[in-house]
């Protein structure tokens, strides 16, 4: 093996693609102390702010994906795809990478499509059980694919397709040897339940808005709530932030989140399935409608078939969400079910296997 391997990671636009490119070059890393990482993502996306706090180098792409209706945007979408399409032929010649790996998300597009025709080791990494625009276009030209659901192969070539599972941040791996660590972080009382609200890495409105209703039954049950409200819907629910209730911008640390959880609501990325999977603790989902082909109602779907969670569709919530949430508030035998049963489901190797097959790449 070559000494000085350099390695290009890609993906993002949501934490559900940077986070797995980032748990992905950890193990590198590990693996290759003297390694040389790039990040590539979109210059205006979250991936910008995120990769440099993992420690990593990034360059952004002038990119964006195609919206379903005719907008403005579209409209300049030929020009930032040729934009980026150069920048990436730029930068895979300045940092001549022995192998790329893309995480899906339209910013991994351009560099993995340049890199693949230029007959650059590839592997593309896809999350979901209905697979991204990003990574179907991608999937004839990489060398290998890893996926984290069966349900994904029919959309992939089979002989270069493998399961692996989605990588999840080493950190997480172990939760609860923090639970006393992680109260003490968020100065929460270990005498009183702990619920912890997820809306996916960019905050989702309509469980603010249930979680807004129901303030008063949460506190009348002395429930100490972490509430991530997502950038974009903090200014509007700060004001709720007193003794039991703690709103958060996002949560930089979703170890201790985890780790302090007894319950949790949360949205139904992969990723932060996976991760749930890993932590063992009941969780009701509220996936979100408004993703392609309904897919997180497929990833809680494929959890709760096995006893394992509990989910409730957006259009459920007015009726269900009282009666069926405080009932498993109120039996800790269900939250016991539902966490060994989640914990069942966690395939914790999947970081290793997918380094594993980029060293295959590279040999
Ligand atoms: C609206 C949308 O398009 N959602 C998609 C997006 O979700 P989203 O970006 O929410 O991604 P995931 O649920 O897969 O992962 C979220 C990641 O962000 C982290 N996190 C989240 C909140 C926080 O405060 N702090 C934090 O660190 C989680 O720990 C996790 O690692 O990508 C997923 C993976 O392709 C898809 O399944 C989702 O459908």
């Amino acid at each position: 093996m070559k000494k000085d391997l350099r390695v290009i990671l890609s993906g993002g636009g949501t934490g559900g693609h940077i986070y797995p490119a980032i748990a992905i070059a950890n193990e590198i890393k590990k693996r290759f102390p003297k390694v040389k990482i790039l990040f590539v993502g979109a210059s205006d996306r979250m991936e910008m702010e995120k990769v440099p706090q993992a420690g990593y180098k990034i360059e952004g792409l002038w990119i964006s994906g195609i919206q379903r209706k005719l907008t403005m945007s579209n409209l300049v979408f030929p020009f930032k795809l040729l934009s980026s399409l150069a920048k990436s032929r730029r930068i895979i010649k300045e940092f001549k990478p022995d192998v790329v790996i893309g995480t899906g998300g339209f910013a991994s597009g351009p560099l993995l499509k340049v890199a693949s025709s230029k007959g650059i080791p590839s592997l593309i990494q896809e999350q979901n059980s209905f697979p991204g625009i990003t990574n179907k276009l991608l999937a004839k030209q990489v060398d290998k694919i890893c996926a984290a659901y069966e349900e994904v192969k029919r959309f992939f070539p089979a002989e270069k397709t493998i399961i692996t599972g989605n990588p999840v941040r080493q950190d997480l791996l172990k939760i609860d040897l923090n639970k006393e660590k992680a109260l003490k972080h968020f100065s929460l009382d270990k005498d009183k339940k702990v619920v912890l609200v997820l809306g996916g890495s960019l905050g989702a409105r309509r469980i603010n808005q249930l979680v807004e209703a129901n303030l008063e039954r949460f506190k009348k049950e002395n429930i100490q709530l972490i509430w991530q409200t997502g950038k974009l819907y903090f200014e509007e629910y700060k004001k709720y932030n007193s003794g039991l209730v703690q709103t958060h911008l996002f949560l930089n640390e979703m170890n201790f989140a985890y780790g302090a959880a007894d319950v949790i609501i949360s949205r139904a990325g992969a990723g932060t399935v996976s991760e749930l999977s890993i932590v063992g603790k009941p969780v009701l989902f509220v996936p979100s409608p408004n993703v392609a082909e309904d897919h997180q109602a497929k990833n809680a779907m494929a959890v709760v078939k096995k006893n394992a969670a509990m989910m409730l569709k957006e259009n459920e919530l007015d009726e269900k969400f009282v009666t069926q949430f405080f009932a498993l508030m109120a039996s800790e035998e269900k939250q016991k079910e539902l966490g060994e049963n989640i914990k069942k489901l966690a395939l914790p190797n999947a970081t290793a296997r997918i380094v594993d097959e980029v060293e295959k790449l590279i040999k």
